[in-house]
């Protein structure tokens, strides 16, 4: 029988240092051109910049008249009706008017409109109630957007809005970051696939069908690997036919103080690892090393903590690899609703439940916080920062905490 380690050979980095070390190794991956509206999600990858003025003539703001102000209150003549849609329109000389609905370009000669609202129209005669000034309900030339103007930067995430400024400048095609292509592995003679036969004491891989998730939602393209016994070689040749195909490799368990927590050697062997303890709870022995220029996270079996250390470390470097110039979530100040219990030594991530209620954010936990449960994550919207310590922190006191999902009401 192997000997048991009695002591972890890795130093305990903290969580700042450890983000410090991934976030330094998760630079842009390269760039392609793909179609704008199917942009949905992805990161772009330079700067873009509008090739005309939006509008490029001048138009009606709203449906009426469109007219000389010089005029002031005479009452003009009709000459015709303008859509948005139709014919050019004729000069318009000094004492006239013309019907304009609302988006038409102005007729040369008109320098403003008035809605409808505000005017009477009796045998071909208009009689406006309000004196106008030039420009008066006009929509001027590159009001919405200047030609030449940057309207979207570099690291920012296409959505409704983004795909919408594009459509309007006629921008069809865009550069986007390229997406991590993330291989998951579970290990563990214990762990067997969910639609198996599952003998007694066995658990199923909930860790990488999870991960796959998290990766998708975090916009990356996961590759499953499947279940590599604890066995030396075989967890050997799955890294090594993950990293053939991926950018990133992410492992479940294994990483811990077993006989058969075989990860953290077989990561140094064939790369460097940069840490293999961090002071946290959940997923202290979380464990991140760089194999050939990729990025590989040993991340522990426990399902909470494989979830927790993903989101809290793996996320952003996802995020990062795909120029995101945000790759963090965003980080609030709670008011706790009930007392929390911190962890002696470790600081520790809390999944809670944060609400907007009366002006403040206001946070429950989910209750258990076992690594092993993951009941406490469901419904968690929120990771509660809590440090290590012995005081418990009553009612109405404030902790920060990681924002992860949309806020309940
Ligand atoms: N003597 C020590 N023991 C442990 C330490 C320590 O410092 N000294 N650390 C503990 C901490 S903290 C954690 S977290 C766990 C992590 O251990 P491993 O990453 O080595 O994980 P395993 O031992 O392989 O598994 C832990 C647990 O999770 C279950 N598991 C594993 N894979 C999956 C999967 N794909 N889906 C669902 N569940 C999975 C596994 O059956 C175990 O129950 O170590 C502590 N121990
Ligand atoms: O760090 Mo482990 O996740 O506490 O159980």
């Amino acid at each position: 029988m192997a000997e048991m380690l009695r002591e972890s050979p890795y130093p305990m980095v903290s969580i700042a240092e450890a983000t410090a070390t991934i976030m330094a190794q998760a630079r842009p991956l390269a760039s392609e051109e793909i179609e704008a509206f199917s942009a949905l999600g992805r990161v772009l990858a330079g700067d873009i910049t509008s090739p005309e003025d939006i509008p490029d003539v001048p138009k009606s703001a709203m449906d009426g008249y469109a007219l000389r102000a010089a005029d002031g209150l005479t009452p003009r003549r009709v000459v015709g009706e303008l859509t948005a849609g139709g014919a050019a329109a004729v000069m318009l000389a000094p004492g006239e008017a013309t019907r304009i609905m609302t988006g038409a370009p102005l007729p040369p000669g008109a320098d403003a409109m008035i809605p409808v609202e505000l005017t009477t129209e009796r045998d071909g005669m208009l009689y406006i109630q309000r004196e106008l000034q030039p420009g008066d309900y006009v929509h001027v030339v590159g009001q919405d957007v200047r030609r030449g103007q940057t309207v979207l930067t570099a690291g920012t995430t296409i959505g409704a809005a983004e795909i919408g400024i594009l459509a309007t400048l006629g921008i069809t095609r865009i550069p986007v970051y390229r997406q991590p292509r993330v291989a998951i592995l579970a290990t563990g003679d214990e762990v067997v696939e969910p639609g198996s036969p599952r003998p007694a004491g066995a658990v199923r891989d909930s860790n990488r069908y999870a991960l796959m998730a998290a990766v998708r939602e975090a916009g990356g393209i996961p590759i499953s690997l499947g279940i590599a016994r604890d066995d030396r070689d075989v967890q050997r040749q799955a890294i090594l036919h993950g990293l053939d195909q991926a950018d990133v490799l992410i492992t479940s368990g294994g990483v811990s103080m077993g006989t058969r927590d075989l990860i953290k050697p077989l990561l140094a062997e064939l790369g460097t690892v940069h840490f293999g303890r961090i002071a946290f709870k959940p997923g202290k022995p979380t464990t991140f090393a760089t194999i050939g220029g990729k990025l590989v996270f040993g991340l522990p079996g426990y399902p909470v903590s494989s979830l927790v250390s993903f989101e809290v470390f793996v996320r952003p470097a996802l995020r990062a690899l795909q120029g995101d110039a945000s790759p963090f979530r965003p980080q609030i100040e709670v008011t706790l609703a009930e007392p929390v219990r911190p962890s002696p030594d470790r600081p520790e991530y809390q999944r809670i439940i944060v609400r907007y209620q009366e002006g403040r954010f206001t946070a429950v936990t989910t209750g258990s916080q076992s690594s092993s449960r993951l009941l406490s994550l469901r419904g968690a919207n929120g990771l509660l920062l809590v440090p290590a310590g012995d005081t418990v922190y009553p009612a109405g006191s404030t902790l920060p905490a990681l924002l992860t999902g949309p806020l309940i009401v």
